[in-house]
């Protein structure tokens, strides 16, 4: 089988080494021509995986055309915001009836898509066709090889089962699920809830708020979920708990970390500067918050974490506001 992964960041690094150690022939798609080098004549890419090595049946090019041409599954990498853009250059290579396998945890600004609708409107594929792989899987830990599961979620269970078995090896198992818009919605709204957690952790807040939080986000991911046509149980599992769980209490956490920044009094701009990888919650809230408007839901941390973030509002603020609010049945 033939895999590609368009996009050389930490998670389309591992999710290569994944593949190929599942058996798999895998191209990565790296902007660089560095970072293809790499890749390819060393094995490395250690401007996001460090030293770990990666197996000789990766290789890498600057060539989209090259990666996607003849690959079965098609797994996108890149941050969310430029996916759109992105598959524009992409989508004249797909071969028809590849499946294209979302790796990715945002909410596109402006339109509030899901990734998966970005990939279906912008690639022009059928809804059957779109995978998506969520769950709690922080890169660093799977270079090296520590166990953990997933979610591929597909509405063809088909599908679904062959990406499932293009990632199984002895330390990654992946489970499968029809509930497509409940797993991309735990994972969007789990880094958001990261932020949160992030900005409680530098304050020192204690371990009851931090609990409170994890329990409180996972209560309005699910509200919007069910708003959005999701299965309220898909949020119990390894795609919204699981994940919420496992990046709120990780350092290795990009979403965490940032928040850490903010929490220290740090600016948007100083928090930015200060990390230089991807974290999505911190567009995705805007989009999360806006989308959860036009469906009349109430996302109350969700609305700080954006008004923290954007709005320059003091964390000891937005957390007399999420103290404040009403008083209500559970
Ligand atoms: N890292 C993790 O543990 C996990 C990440 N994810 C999700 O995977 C997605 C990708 O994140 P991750 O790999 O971690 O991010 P990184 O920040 O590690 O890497 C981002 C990658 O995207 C490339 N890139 C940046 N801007 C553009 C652009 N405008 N057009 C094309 N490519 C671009 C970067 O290239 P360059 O190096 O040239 O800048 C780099 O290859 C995110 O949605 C994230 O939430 C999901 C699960 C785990
Ligand atoms: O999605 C992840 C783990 O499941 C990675 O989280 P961060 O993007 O916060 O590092």
């Amino acid at each position: 089988m033939k895999a590609a992964v368009l996009g050389a960041g930490s998670w389309g690094t591992t999710v290569a080494k994944i593949l190929a150690d599942a058996g798999s022939d895998v191209v990565v798609w790296a902007r660089r021509d560095s970072v293809a080098a790499n890749i390819s004549q060393r094995h490395v890419n250690p401007d996001y995986i460090g030293q770990a090595r990666l197996p000789a049946r990766v290789s890498a090019t600057t060539d989209a055309a090259a990666a996607i041409s003849g690959a079965e599954l098609v797994f996108l990498a890149v941050p969310s915001q430029t996916l759109r853009g992105n598959l524009a250059g992409w989508t004249p290579h797909l071969a028809s009836g590849a499946t294209m396998v979302s790796l990715m945890k945002g909410i596109e600004l402006g339109t509030s898509k899901r990734m998966s609708e970005v990939i279906i409107e912008t690639a022009g594929v059928a809804v059957d066709r779109v995978a998506v792989v969520s769950g709690p899987n922080l890169a660093g830990e799977i270079l090296a090889e520590q166990p953990t599961a997933t979610v591929v979620a597909c509405a063809d269970m088909d599908r679904a089962t062959e990406v499932q078995n293009a990632l199984t090896t002895p330390y990654f198992r992946p489970y499968t699920n029809d509930d497509v818009v409940g797993c991309e919605l735990g994972g969007a709204v789990k880094n958001v809830i990261a932020l949160a957690y992030g900005v409680a952790t530098a304050m020192g807040l204690g371990d009851n708020l931090k609990a409170t939080l994890i329990t409180r986000g996972l209560a309005e991911t699910a509200r919007l979920g069910q708003a959005l046509g999701a299965d309220p149980l898909t949020f119990a599992g390894l795609a919204g708990l699981g994940d919420l769980v496992g990046t709120c209490s990780s350092p290795l956490s990009r979403n965490r970390t940032f928040g850490e920044h903010l929490g220290r009094g740090e600016t948007l701009e100083e928090a930015q500067k200060a990390t230089r990888q991807t974290a999505e919650g911190v567009k995705s809230c805007l989009a999360i918050r806006d989308l959860a408007h036009a469906h009349g839901v109430e996302v109350p941390i969700t609305e700080q974490v954006e008004r923290v973030c954007h709005e320059g509002l003091d964390p000891r603020q937005a957390l007399r506001t999420l103290m404040s609010r009403d008083t209500k049945a559970e």
